[in-house]
């Protein structure tokens, strides 16, 4: 066993046709004197100081002119030895949307352009023969795919077709200290040819979904699986490749993004978040990581899994991109302070070999290992005498992967990273520094006896471009205060109520109780909000809880202090603010889903308590139901959302069913007021067609929708097990519409529409 960092890549992608014109500012450097070695550094403007610029380290920078070609032999090439000598590998493509994380990943179909993945298949295969072959047939090797992607936290099997799909996705489980998804289709796969088919029907698959739910396909992460069998007379093993090409993170400096956009697209990107999470906790060497807050981290394992990684970080030349560029290089930068432990997968005797129910990204047969921050490894800054002395032996394999500055060229005689990992001397990306430099991004003045150095692009800062970087940088702090709140990572909980959560969690993955599991689900939700303070958003989920464990009474205390807190507190603001009463109301029966917005339903209320509103907690949402008038009580008499009726009878002067009533159609024997079930207009009808399309570009351009809505009502849909909406009331129900909204969907289609 042996350690490495995570081994981090930069390429600067090529301008694209519509960028010919842009000002370019992200730039390659050799790092050392000589201006003619192989780029390492990174270097950007500072957004704040033109003048200035920050340099980032890597290992290698591969620059706009680099091939896929030149990116693969130096980086991929080297590991599949690697992979049949047993080690899990696992490559991974990080970067903002449009950055070309899908060009490096998969690339285009001729054979130049072909990305990492095609071409790992092709080295794989072609060593599979070798192997074959210098054992003369004693050693037979099988190659499987497994490729699935996380979308919204769910994880898809890329294998099937959408329309088999469970929404509610696969699950995931720890198994032996690997992470594993269950039900994966795993597909032998022989052939380079095999493998095109099956890899371009899979992305196929991806992409009709996305283009079904729109905008989707840049937010899933695709993991492909490559499965190495080796198989002796006596023994096999089996070791990983996995190669992963995230979603991009999102984009909102660049889109203009209002504040409540950015709520939004800061949940959607909440996976992202918590690796950038999990990356800064390892780096901080936090006993805790919440590698387990999301589906993708738990996956990915960073700094859990045993194996090689390496992460491409792709990133635009282009200005328009530099709040997110930095933003990259900074997580990047982090990135490959994470130490891996390598561990080789053992061969299994055959006589013990059990067929493999689940996939797993860990290799088979291997535990993690604790987490270990880097210190004193070639990451950090070594002590001059814990430095490499002359004549010392090259540190060994996967040391050579770190990320530090030399003051020498690559084609120096140190110790490189390619001997480290036994690379060919024909690599065309040699040397990597053996000394180290502190880790942290070096500021520097921009040279300016560098002619070269972009000088006539370099703007001035006016007063209005210094007050959008303000503007950017407020967005910024706000969005990332929503992620954390989405994330759920601020408070500190303690050891034991994060240890009962992660056992809860633990029940949940594992199904033990599998018609609670969905209870469970909501529990746990709950104790995750109530630990953050969330009370009404605790209460919700306790309340949602509720009917998975009838008569329990300690989920009915719980409920009852969390209602006497906030009652408390609404009445103490009450009284605070005005002298108006706290209205008479009280939440209950919960709908069956979360997504629900929050109904004013009532309940029968006991003398001993005081009924209370429940509002929807703005801290615990990305996006805020609409207000109350939006959410008529006479919308909970649709039968197809499992709400338990109201006690009382709804108020008559509550129903506001004309808003439903097309303008152009009055009401009368021939055209009855839509509320009626079975009498809806044309109107209605194809409104709720285009709902139950769950096309967020068709939803989208429904009057008083925007893309944050059309997104949250085709979630909902989803997580409703893709049952249809066949009413307005159910309609208005949906979490984040109400009746306004609504009406406004209806009265803007026009009569040409239907
Ligand atoms: N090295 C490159 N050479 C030529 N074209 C490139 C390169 N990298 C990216 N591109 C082009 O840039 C565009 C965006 O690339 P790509 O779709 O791979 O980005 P992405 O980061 O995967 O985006 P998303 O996150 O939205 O999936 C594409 O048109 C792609 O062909």
């Amino acid at each position: 066993m042996s350690a490495s960092s995570v081994r981090v890549v930069a390429r600067i992608r090529p301008l694209l046709k519509q960028e010919i014109e842009k000002d370019v500012i992200v730039t390659a450097e050799s790092g050392t004197s000589d201006h003619t070695a192989t780029p390492t550094v990174v270097r950007i403007p500072n957004p704040k100081h033109d003048g200035e610029s920050f340099s980032f380290q890597f290992s290698s920078v591969y620059e706009q002119h680099a091939t896929q070609q030149e990116l693969f032999d130096a980086e991929v090439s080297p590991t599949v030895k690697h992979l049949f000598n047993g080690f899990d590998t696992t490559i991974f493509a990080y970067g903002v949307t449009g950055t070309g994380k899908t060009h490096t990943m998969r690339g285009g179909k001729t054979l130049a352009e072909r990305g990492v993945i095609p071409r790992l298949l092709s080295n794989i295969y072609r060593r599979c023969k070798k192997v074959e072959k210098d054992t003369a047939g004693a050693t037979q090797v099988q190659v499987s795919l497994e490729y699935f992607e996380i979308y919204c936290d769910r994880v898809y099997d890329l294998f099937e077709p959408p329309e088999k799909r469970t929404p509610s996705g696969l699950a995931i489980r720890d198994n032996h200290g690997k992470t594993v998804v269950v039900g994966l289709t795993e597909k032998p796969c022989s052939t380079l040819k095999e493998f095109e088919q099956l890899y371009d029907q899979a992305n196929i698959n991806r992409s009709t979904s996305a283009t079904k739910l729109n905008a989707h396909s840049s937010r899933s992460h695709a993991i492909l699986c490559v499965k190495v069998t080796q198989t002796t007379e006596t023994t096999v093993r089996v070791s990983r490749a996995s190669c992963i090409d995230l979603a991009g993170s999102e984009d909102n400096r660049r889109t203009d993004n209002n504040k409540e956009r950015l709520v939004e697209s800061s949940a959607i990107n909440k996976s992202l978040f918590v690796l950038a999470q999990c990356v800064e906790a390892i780096g901080k060497k936090q006993t805790r990581v919440p590698y387990r807050e999301s589906k993708m981290t738990r996956i990915l394992s960073l700094g859990q899994n045993n194996g090689l990684t390496i992460m491409i970080l792709n990133l635009a030349p282009v200005r328009s991109y530099q709040l997110d560029t930095l933003s990259s290089l900074n997580f990047a930068n982090r990135t490959k302070k994470i130490e891996v432990c390598e561990v080789e997968n053992d061969p299994v005797y055959r006589t013990i070999v059990k067929p493999l129910a689940t996939s797993s990204l860990g290799g088979a047969n291997i535990t993690r290992q604790p987490l270990r921050p880097l210190t004193a490894a070639h990451n950090a800054n070594v002590p001059e005498a814990e430095k490499k002395k002359p004549g010392e032996k090259p540190t060994k394999a996967f040391s050579v992967y770190s990320d530090t500055r030399k003051s020498t060229s690559r084609t120096s005689n140190l110790p490189t990273q390619n001997q480290g990992i036994r690379r060919t001397e024909t690599h065309k990306r040699a040397a990597e520094p053996s000394n180290t430099l502190a880790t942290r991004p070096s500021k520097a003045f921009r040279s300016t006896d560098n002619p070269t150095r972009l000088r006539n692009n370099e703007p001035e800062l006016t007063k209005a471009s210094i007050e959008a970087l303000i503007a950017q940088r407020i967005e910024e702090k706000l969005a990332e205060k929503a992620l954390q709140d989405a994330a759920g990572a601020a408070p500190v909980l303690s050891a034991e109520l994060q240890k009962r959560l992660d056992d809860l969690e633990h029940r949940i993955d594992a199904k033990e109780e599998d018609g609670k599991s969905q209870g469970l689900q909501f529990l746990l939700m709950a104790k995750q909000h109530a630990a953050r303070g969330e009370d009404a958003s605790a209460l919700r989920m306790y309340q949602l809880a509720q009917p998975f464990f009838p008569d329990n009474e300690k989920l009915e205390k719980k409920m009852k202090a969390l209602e006497d807190r906030i009652r408390t507190r609404k009445e103490a603001e009450a009284s605070k603010h005005s002298s108006a009463p706290v209205q008479p109301t009280v939440v209950s029966h919960p709908p069956s889903s979360s997504l629900m917005a929050p109904l004013r339903v009532e309940k029968k209320v006991t003398s001993s308590r005081t009924p209370f509103h429940e509002e929807p907690d703005r801290e615990d949402f990305a996006s805020a139901p609409p207000p109350e008038s939006d959410h008529d009580e006479s919308y909970a008499s649709d039968s197809s959302f499992k709400f338990k009726k109201a006690a009382r009878k709804p108020k008559k002067t509550t129903k506001k069913l004309p808003i439903f009533r097309d303008s152009a159609e009055a009401p009368g024997p021939s055209n009855p007021p839509i509320s009626q079930a079975g009498s809806q207009t044309p109107r209605t009808t194809h409104l709720l067609k285009i709902i139950n399309s769950k096309d967020v570009s068709l939803i989208k351009a429904l009057k008083g929708v925007g893309i944050k809505k059309a997104d949250a009502i085709v979630s909902c849909l989803i997580e409703m097990d893709d049952e249809e909406v066949h009413d307005l009331e159910s309609l208005a129900m949906l979490k984040g519409v109400g009746g306004k909204t609504v009406e406004n969907m209806r009265l803007g289609l026009s009569v040409y529409d239907f």
